[in-house]
C-alpha cells in the first residue's frame, strides 16, 4: 500500500516519541505509553497509516483496535503496524539532533524514519518494499533507499576541479611561515666527537678551526723561471749570470744569491735569500751560464708571500661548516690533523601502508606496490652526511606504527615517515601523531605536499611525509633538508636557485606555492615534466631540479623568468 501518513514510535528512557509525517509536515509528540501514542494518532486527520514501532507489532494490536493489521503478515490496512529497525538512519538522526539542539536522539530518529518512509510512499515505492522484504523488520533491506529518500542535510563543498581547494574553515600556513616556525622550533641535537681530518668529509665542524701555520709557510715562486733581486734590474734587455744549482719545490737552495745574479727556480720553491722577483721561463733565453730577458720586470713578480693565503692563527673554518672536499684541502694545508665534529645525525626512515611491499626482491600482488619512498629517503639522508636508520615498513596498523615510532625515537634523532599523513580512514600516522604525539595542525599551502605532518614523538621530531613519492621528495627537500641541517649542527640552509627562462606555459592560482619537476634544455630554459601527478615517479628521475612558483597568482609563458632549484643545490 501507499499511505497518507507514516507514524514512527521510538523508545526513549522516559517514554516514547511519536513522529507523524504527512505530506509537507512532520510533528513529534512525547507520550508515556502506546495507548497515548495511538490516541494522539487518532486525533489527527486519518488516512491510510503506516505505524512503525521498534518492538513487536503484536504488542500494539490491542491499543490500535480491530482496524489495525500487522506487517509482515499483512501489507495493507487502514493502520498497518510494522516493526522497524532502530539502527536505520542513525547517522541522519544524529545529524538532525546536532542541527536541532534540544531534540533527543529518539525524537530525531522517529522524525527521520517517518519522513523517509513517507517519501518512499509518495514515490510509489512502499508497496514493493512491503511486499519484497523478507526480514521481519521493515527497512532492514532498504537502508540505502531510505537514506536516499531523505532530503540532503549535508551541504557538499562547492565542487572545484582543484585538488587543492582549501577545506572551509582551515587556515593554510604559507610555506615561508611554516619554515620559519620549524626553524624556531628546532635545535642542534648531535653531540661532539673528534675525527681525523682525512675521514671528516661530510661531517659538520663543532668547533672553529684556526691555522696552525701560515699558508704558504714561506715566500716561494709561483712559476718556473729565474729568480733574482729586483733592485739590480732595470728597463730594456737584461743579462744576469746564473749561480750553480737551482731552487725547486721541496729542494731549497739554502744559500744567498748575490745581487746582480740569477738562479734557476721552479714553481713552489722557497725564494732563496737575495731573491725577491721571478721572471717567467717563457720570457727568457738561457745558455745555462746566464739568462736574458726584457726589462722592466715588476718587483716581486711571480712570487707568493708567506701567509698570503692564510696567516698562522687565522680562523680557517667556522663551527657549523659541513666539510666538503675543498675544506679537507684547507684543513690539511693548515696542519690540522683532527677536528671536532658533530656526531652524525641519525635519521630514521619508516614507510607505512598496507599496499607497500618493502623490497623489490619480494613478489608484489596487483594490489601491492614496491616501496619507493624508503630507499629514496634513506639515500637522501646518507648523501647529506647523516646516518640513515632503516626503520622498515609497517602496514596500516596503529599499534604497529606506534611501536615503530617508539623504536624510531630511540634509534634515531629524527624520523621521516611516508604515507598516512593526510586525514583519511587509513591515515594512521597523522592520527597517531595528533593523539599521542604533538602534531601541530599545520596545513601548508604547498603543492605537492599539502598533507605534510610536522610533529614530535617522544621528543623526536617527526616529518610525516605524504605517501605520494613526488610529494615525499618535495617535502623532504624543502622542509626536512634545512631542518635536519640545523639539528645536525650546521646552519639552516636555503635552497639554491636561479632565474631561467621558462620553456613552458602555466597559469597558477594564488594561495599556495608550487614545485614542478623540471630540467634545463639545451638553451638553458626550464622545461617541466608533462604531468603534475604526484605519483609519477618517472618525472622525479627525468628532472634535474624543481621550478618554484611563488605563492601568488602567476602566468608563465615561454620566456617568463622562473626560479630553477637544481637537484645539485639540494645535495642530490
Ligand atoms: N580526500 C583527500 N584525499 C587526499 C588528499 C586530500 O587532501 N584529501 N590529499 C592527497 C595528497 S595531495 C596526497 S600527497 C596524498 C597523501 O596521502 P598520505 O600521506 O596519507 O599517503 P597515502 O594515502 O598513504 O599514500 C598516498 C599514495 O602514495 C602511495 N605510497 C605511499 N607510500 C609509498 C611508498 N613508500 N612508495 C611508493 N608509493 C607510496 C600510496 O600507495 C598512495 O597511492 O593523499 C591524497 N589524497
Ligand atoms: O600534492 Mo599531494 O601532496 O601531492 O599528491
Amino acid at each position: 500500500m501507499n499511505c497518507d501518513r507514516v507514524a514512527i514510535v521510538t523508545r526513549a528512557e522516559d517514554g516514547l516519541w511519536l513522529a507523524i509525517a504527512t505530506s509537507g509536515s512532520v510533528t513529534a509528540h512525547r507520550c508515556t505509553d502506546p495507548t497515548e501514542a495511538v490516541r494522539i494518532l487518532s486525533e489527527a486527520p486519518a488516512g491510510a497509516t503506516l505505524l512503525g514501532v521498534d518492538d513487536a507489532p503484536e504488542a500494539w494490536r490491542e491499543p490500535c483496535g480491530p482496524e489495525a493489521a500487522t506487517w509482515p503478515g499483512a501489507t495493507s490496512a487502514p493502520l498497518l503496524v510494522a516493526r522497524i529497525d532502530p539502527a536505520l538512519l542513525a547517522a541522519e538522526a544524529h545529524a538532525f539532533s546536532e542541527a536541532h539542539p534540544g531534540t533527543t536522539p529518539a525524537e530525531a530518529h522517529a522524525r527521520q524514519m517517518a519522513m523517509a518512509l513517507l517519501a518512499l510512499s509518495e514515490e510509489g515505492a512502499l508497496p514493493d518494499l512491503l511486499a519484497a522484504t523478507s526480514a521481519p523488520v521493515l527497512g532492514a533491506d532498504h537502508a540505502l533507499d531510505l537514506r536516499r529518500a531523505l532530503p540532503a542535510t549535508l551541504e557538499p563543498p562547492r565542487l572545484r576541479d582543484d585538488c587543492f581547494a582549501m577545506p572551509q574553515g582551515v587556515d593554510w600556513v604559507p610555506v615561508d611561515e611554516a619554515l620559519s616556525r620549524l626553524r624556531q622550533a628546532l635545535i642542534p641535537v648531535a653531540g661532539i666527537e673528534t675525527c681525523a681530518t682525512a675521514d671528516a668529509g661530510g661531517r659538520i665542524l663543532a668547533e672553529p678551526c684556526r691555522a696552525r701555520r701560515s699558508n704558504p709557510p714561506s715566500p716561494n715562486s709561483a712559476v718556473d723561471g729565474y729568480g733574482f733581486a729586483h733592485a739590480a734590474t732595470g728597463a730594456g734587455p737584461q743579462r744576469l749570470p746564473l749561480v750553480d744549482g737551482r731552487a725547486a719545490a721541496g729542494q731549497p737552495y739554502g744559500q744567498p744569491v748575490p745581487e746582480g745574479a740569477a738562479i734557476r727556480i721552479l714553481t713552489g720553491a722557497i725564494l732563496p735569500e737575495g731573491v725577491d722577483t721571478v721572471v717567467l721561463e717563457e720570457d727568457t733565453a738561457s745558455d745555462g751560464a746566464s739568462v736574458v730577458f726584457d726589462g722592466p720586470v715588476k718587483p716581486r713578480a711571480n712570487t707568493r708571500k708567506a701567509g698570503e693565503d692564510v696567516a698562522e692563527g687565522d680562523m680557517a673554518l667556522q663551527a657549523g661548516q659541513r666539510l666538503r672536499a675543498p675544506d679537507l684541502a684547507l684543513l690539511s694545508a693548515l696542519g690540522i690533523a683532527e677536528v671536532a665534529v658533530h656526531r652524525r645525525l641519525r635519521v630514521g626512515v619508516l614507510s607505512t601502508g598496507d599496499e607497500i611491499v618493502p623490497s623489490p626482491d619480494l613478489p608484489a600482488q596487483p594490489h601491492q606496490i614496491w616501496d619507493a619512498n624508503r630507499p629514496m629517503l634513506l639515500r637522501l639522508a646518507e648523501g647529506w652526511g647523516y646516518a640513515p636508520v632503516d626503520l622498515g615498513h609497517v602496514g596500516d596498523d596503529p599499534r604497529e606504527i606506534e611501536r615503530r615510532l617508539n623504536d624510531g625515537a630511540e634509534l634515531a634523532d629524527v624520523i621521516l615517515t611516508s604515507g598516512g599523513a593526510s586525514a583519511g580512514d587509513e591515515d594512521h600516522v597523522s592520527a597517531l601523531l595528533s593523539s599521542r604525539g604533538t602534531l601541530s595542525s599545520w596545513r601548508i599551502a604547498l603543492k605537492p605536499g599539502r598533507p605534510l605532518a610536522l610533529a614530535t614523538w617522544q621528543g623526536a621530531p617527526v616529518f610525516g611525509l605524504p605517501g605520494n613519492p613526488v610529494a615525499a621528495l618535495v617535502c623532504a627537500l624543502i622542509f626536512a633538508r634545512p631542518a635536519l641541517s640545523l639539528m645536525a649542527g650546521a646552519s639552516w640552509v636555503e635552497p639554491m636557485g636561479f632565474d631561467v627562462p621558462a620553456a613552458f606555459s602555466k597559469s597558477k592560482k594564488p594561495g599556495r606555492r608550487e614545485y614542478l619537476r623540471a630540467r634545463l634544455n639545451a638553451s638553458g630554459a626550464a622545461e617541466v615534466f608533462a604531468s603534475e601527478g604526484s605519483g609519477r615517479i618517472s618525472g622525479l628521475s627525468w628532472a634535474t631540479g624543481l621550478v618554484e612558483l611563488s605563492d601568488g597568482p602567476i602566468t608563465v609563458e615561454p620566456g617568463t623568468p622562473v626560479r630553477f632549484l637544481p637537484y645539485a643545490g639540494f645535495g642530490i
